[in-house]
């Protein structure tokens, strides 16, 4: 079977980095800016960075309704910090304004862990990643303060929920694309390859 097609929402961020790693755990990924290109993909992973700014540019680019009818449709997608934002269906603290695409219901707050020089790493232990922790790299990170029934915690870090998922839709409030451990990316790839068999969760 040839590799999924995955992409990575571009509009801002650390975009580079997670198409390094999804490359890594065996998908073909690249950039996605425009509706046209979202329609071609198998997933998408909505990267870290600002995600007020990200907010403001799906809409400015018209993606903001295509995205939130690929989720609903049940496609794949990766949200981590910025994009774990990107996917709470509500945020406890948003600029005014901010919108996100939703898909998992959680509350998340934003900045919860502090700000920038307050960012730090951490062993994560994440369900469904087999082996060692995962380094958890929190930068500006959000937690979730609340999962609804349908979501599934799989990880906590401090006594705080840091990775949730909800059917194919997967979210972490840390960035695996930036340690070259692969592990997180791979646990994606593998729900977008069981969406193109046709099996969803
Ligand atoms: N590293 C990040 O993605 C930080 C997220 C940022 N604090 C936000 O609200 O979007």
């Amino acid at each position: 079977m040839t590799a999924p097609v995955i992409g990575v929402l571009a509009l801002q961020g650390d975009v580079r980095e997670h198409l390094t790693a999804l490359a890594a755990a065996d998908a073909e990924a690249g950039p996605v800016r425009r509706p046209e290109e979202l329609a071609e993909v198998d997933g998408l992973v909505i990267p870290g960075g600002e995600s007020t700014t990200i907010s403001k540019l799906a809409v400015l680019f018209g993606l903001m309704e295509p995205l939130r009818a690929r989720v609903r449709a049940g496609m794949p997608v990766y949200g981590t910090c910025a994009g774990m934002i990107m996917l709470a269906d509500k945020i406890l603290d948003p600029r005014s304004g901010q919108e996100t695409v939703g898909g998992i219901d959680m509350i998340v707050r934003r900045n919860a862990f502090g700000r920038q020089n307050e960012s730090f790493e951490a062993a994560v232990e994440v369900r469904g990643v087999p082996g060692e922790p995962v380094e958890g790299v929190f930068i500006r990170a959000p937690w979730v303060e609340s999962v609804g029934a349908s979501a599934e915690v799989l990880a906590e870090h401090g006594g705080h929920i840091v990775a949730v998922r909800q059917g194919n839709a997967l979210a972490t409030s840390f960035h695996p694309e930036l340690t070259g451990d692969h592990r997180v990316h791979r646990l994606f790839t593998d729900t977008v390859r069981a969406y193109r068999r046709g099996e969803s969760l």
